[in-house]
């Protein structure tokens, strides 16, 4: 091997930013690195070449300077388009991702396709090495869960161009004590989706979503600014990403149906907010007429660059997992394309030979606002639109989800089932799951909900490996807790309030609530 030429096998060494991120190590100093990458898949010692040279970092770079550095010269072999979602076999319609489009020819929805014959040149260990060598690091723009999978995501940008908060990378939980108390589990897991830049699942996509805005800006395509419909969490997902690139970006939000956190973080990230009276369905026709007549940029998941950046949740929990596969993973679902995404990332995996199988997938959704369970309990037979209700979990309050398509395809294939919850259910399972050190948002309590459920009638095992997915921070969601614990809700039993117990500044007084509440701790141990 010439010492200038670092040839490895991809199933056997970790990668090629391996030698990217340390430029200061004497061996690799002013040297040409020529990484050549074996290609087990095809048996040949062949390559794609990648060609970096390394330089000495100079001490004022940038993050962003040192991958400029650091980039490779060879061609990217990797590539992807839109095409139209669920193509009839034959179809040849497909645009470049620079393009400006969001529905295909026969105004169906779009997907990101990527050349999976250039990715599958390497194999499952190869990028399963490559992902794992990313995580925890502060490479540009490898430190992101997002971008740590780029040539999943949109391998083409330019890295100069991501716009990123580091998104992603959230932690995978045992939930020990609530598997074990309330379901008799002992292999229940939460993936925090909240514990993120802007208190949700938003990031993972929006990123994605505003990188690519970023570049057709510097490309000089006609977008003044970036806009959507929101129950709250993409609207601040896409103001916070928008801010940190300053591109405008314009919100509509149904009036008076988002938490007060959600509604001040656009405000707060400089959008120009405006407050329709109308709900969430509303809203998003209002955007999609107006983004048809105006350079603004449709930022919502009709949007399918939105979901390449979630889908990488899904790759997460089997990397979390040393890439083992769990046997169940739910999701709660609105609008849709969440788990449609999480479909798309588990599928890729096994694809490409990461995993040998994909997990079945739960959408569960609150009873109010249900379109989706109705259309599967009626056996996928018609969707009907549906004005939703008002629900706590108000982020997923939608009537006429933009991605049934893609929820209806990703269910079927996976062996997926719907599931619902009342107000009183997913309140009472959102109290349950922090009464055990949680401290979730409705929407979780609706996916708990659908566990509860499943569990009951036997169809997920009190061992199966199960994974919730946590949607949004907590915090997001005080009011809802506050009016539980205070028992404020009307035709609520809220059997597992907590309120605080009044008592006076006085010595006796404090040590009477103390002992009695202490004698209840001993009863019931
Ligand atoms: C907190 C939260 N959970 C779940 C969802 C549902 O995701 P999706 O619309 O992709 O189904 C949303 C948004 O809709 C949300 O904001
Ligand atoms: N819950 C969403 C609703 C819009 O969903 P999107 O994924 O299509 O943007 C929100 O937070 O606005």
């Amino acid at each position: 091997m010439a010492s200038s030429c670092l040839s490895f096998n991809a199933s056997v060494s970790p990668n090629h930013d391996l030698f990217r991120r340390h430029p200061s190590s004497p061996l690799l100093r002013h040297r040409p690195v020529l990484v050549s990458c074996t290609s087990p898949a095809d048996g040949n010692n062949t390559t794609t070449p990648i060609e970096t040279v390394v330089k000495p970092r100079r001490t004022e770079n940038t993050i962003r300077d040192d991958a400029r550095l650091q980039r490779s010269t060879a061609a990217n072999p990797f590539s992807a388009r839109y095409v139209p979602f669920n193509a009839p076999p034959g179809s040849s319609e497909h645009y470049s991702l620079d393009e400006i489009v969001y529905r295909s020819r026969s105004g169906g929805l779009l997907d990101v396709e990527h050349d999976m014959e250039a990715l599958k040149r390497f194999d499952g260990a190869y990028w399963r090495d490559l992902f794992d060598s990313r995580v925890g690091k502060s490479t540009w723009p490898y430190g992101s869960g997002v971008w740590s999978k780029k040539e999943w995501v949109l391998p083409e940008i330019d890295d100069d161009d991501i716009v990123s908060a580091f998104e992603g990378n959230s932690n995978l939980f045992w939930a020990e004590r609530f598997g074990k108390k309330f379901l008799g589990m002992n292999d229940l897991w939460v993936k925090h989706c909240g514990i993120s830049h802007t208190g949700s699942f938003k990031d993972l996509g929006m990123t994605v979503l505003v990188s690519q805005v970023n570049r057709l800006r510097k490309m000089k395509r006609p977008v003044v600014g970036v806009g959507c419909a929101s129950t709250g969490d993409t609207s601040a997902a896409l103001s916070a990403y928008c801010a940190s690139a300053g591109i405008p970006s314009i919100v509509f939000l149904p009036a008076n149906k988002i938490s007060m956190a959600q509604l001040v973080q656009p405000i707060a990230n400089g959008a120009f907010v405006l407050s329709i009276d109308t709900d969430f369905d509303g809203c998003m026709k209002l955007i999609r007429e107006i983004t048809a007549e105006l350079p603004i940029y449709l930022a919502n998941s009709l949007n399918s660059l939105r979901l390449e950046g979630q889908k990488t949740a899904a790759i997460e929990i089997l990397q979390q997992f040393d890439w083992q596969v769990p046997d169940w993973v739910i999701v709660p679902g609105g609008n849709l394309g969440n788990i449609y995404a999480f479909y798309k990332g588990f599928k890729m995996c096994q694809e490409l030979g990461l995993v040998d199988r994909i997990p079945r997938m739960v959408c569960a959704q609150a009873a109010n606002a249900n379109p989706l369970y109705l259309h599967y309990k009626s056996g996928w037979k018609d969707f009907k639109p549906m004005t939703a209700s008002t629900t706590f979990a108000s982020a997923i309050q939608i009537g006429d989800p933009v991605s049934i398509d893609r929820a209806v395809y990703a269910l079927k294939k996976c062996d997926g089932i719907v599931e619902e919850a009342t107000e009183e259910e997913l309140m009472d399972a959102m109290a349950q799951a922090d009464s055990t050190g949680m401290f979730i948002c409705p929407h979780t309590g609706v996916a708990l909900t659908a566990l509860f459920k499943l569990r009951n009638r036997g169809v997920i095992a009190p061992t199966d490996r199960t994974v919730v997915v946590s949607t949004a921070h907590g915090l997001k969601f005080t009011q809802s807790k506050i009016d539980y614990h205070s028992k404020a809700i009307p035709d609520m039993a809220c059997r597992f309030s907590n309120p605080p117990v009044e008592v006076k500044a006085d010595f006796g007084a404090v040590m009477d609530v103390l002992k009695s509440y202490l004698g209840s701790q001993t009863l019931r141990s």
